[in-house]
Parts: C-alpha cells; structure tokens; sequence
C-alpha cells in the first residue's frame, strides 16, 4: 500500500499532530526517556501514524513519524514503528470509535497495574472521565497484538477509556489521539489522589447511579 493523494494532507497534519502530542507526555510527565507512545487513526482509512520506536522525545519530528496500515505494516517512514504497532493494530481494528491511543508509564498507574489492582470510582473526576473504575487488563508480552487484545477484551466491558495493564502501565483511547492524551493525564492524576487517600484511610465509593449521572453530563454536557 501507498500513500495516494487523497490522504497524504490528513496523513501530514496527524504527523504533525501526533509529534506535537508526544510533547505532552513529556510536559505532564507521564514517560521517562523513550517510554509511551501516541498514534492516531487516518480518519476514513485502514492506516494510523504512531511513534518511531526508542526515538527520544527531543528528537521526534512530524518526518520520523511512522505510518502502518492496521495489520502494523509500515506504509511510510523511514524509522522502525512503536513496540506497540501490533496492539495499536488490534485496537483500531476492533474497535471502530477509537480515533487515538496512548501508552504511558506514569508512575501512579503504572503502581497500581503492578499490584493488579483496578482504581476505585471514588472521586466525581473519575465519573466524569472514565465512568467508573479504571480497570486492570491482563498481563501481556510485548510486540505482538497480545497487549491489543487484553486492552479490547478488558474495555469492551467498561465505560473506562483507560486500562491498567498488569505489571507493564496505562493504555489510555479517545475518540482521537488528543482524547486519549487527556485520558492519559487524567488517569494519572486520579491514581495518584486515591493513592494519597488510601494511605490516610479507607476512600469512600461513589454510588452507582450518581457514576452515571456525573458519566452523562461530563461526556455530554460539560465545557463549551
Ligand atoms: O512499554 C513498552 C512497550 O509496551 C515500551 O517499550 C514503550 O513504552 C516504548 O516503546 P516504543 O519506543 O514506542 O517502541
């Protein structure tokens, strides 16, 4: 497959997007030097672009972005993609309405999937962003769609646009990749503050029925 004409500007303006997007990994600092990883879906196409794999943030650019068609193949780039290609792959294969994906290593998450422990729903901001708990997907290898498929089978079941995969970190979608940036940072600072609150005493849940009302006007009324 090759780039034709008709999808080269989207192809250009989501390198420049998903290259301006890692910046904000680094910013709310959710990765240390090459981890995590943004890609996003070419809108109308079986193709994504995502991150060069083990490029410092400093040095990527929109050029060293690197587009695969959605069996992980590279379409165009001249770098080798993300570990995560393959799962990204999956992702965007089963899932139709994801548009962006982010990996992070933060380290409040990513202490919670090492305990295998999914985030409690014990703050409104959970309800607002995720809908309930953050849940934990199941332990995975790397380079295959292994991690793609723990991250399907674990969010087909949940209102989270967040997972927690066990022992590895945080794999965070959106309906495009800014969305599941902000998904990434707000993961974070949620894990973090119900951290906060467990070593003091014991957090209080959030009725259900309150999680839905809260999940409903945040995702469709919220903002401008
Ligand atoms: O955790 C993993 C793969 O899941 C890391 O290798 C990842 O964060 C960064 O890998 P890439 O530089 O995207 O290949």
């Amino acid at each position: 497959m090759t780039i034709t004409a008709d999808v080269a500007t989207s192809v250009r303006a989501l390198r420049e997007e998903v290259c301006r997007l890692h910046g904000e990994l680094t910013r709310n600092q959710l990765v240390s030097w090459t981890a995590g990883n943004v890609s996003a879906r070419v809108p109308g196409h079986d193709l994504m672009v995502i991150k060069p794999s083990g490029v410092a943030y400093d040095d990527l650019t929109p050029e060293s972005m690197v587009v695969c068609d959605l069996h992980g193949e590279v379409v165009d780039g001249d770098l080798s993609p993300s570990s995560d290609t393959a799962a990204a792959a999956y992702v965007y294969r089963h899932l139709p309405e994801v548009g962006g994906i982010v990996h992070t290593h933060s380290p409040y998450a990513t202490a919670w999937a090492a305990r295998g422990e999914p985030v409690p729903c014990v703050l409104t901001m959970m309800a607002d962003e995720f809908g309930g708990e953050i849940p934990v997907g199941p332990f995975a290898l790397i380079g295959d769609d292994a991690i793609g498929r723990g991250i399907v089978q674990t969010l087909q079941s949940s209102s989270s646009c967040a997972v927690l995969m066990q022992n590895h970190g945080p794999f965070t979608v959106g309906k495009d990749a800014r969305a599941a940036v902000k998904a990434a940072v707000m993961c974070e600072d949620v894990a973090r503050t119900v951290h906060i609150a467990r070593q003091i005493g014991t957090p209080i849940p959030i009725a259900e029925a309150d999680v839905a009302s809260l999940f409903d006007r945040y995702q469709n009324v919220y903002g401008q």
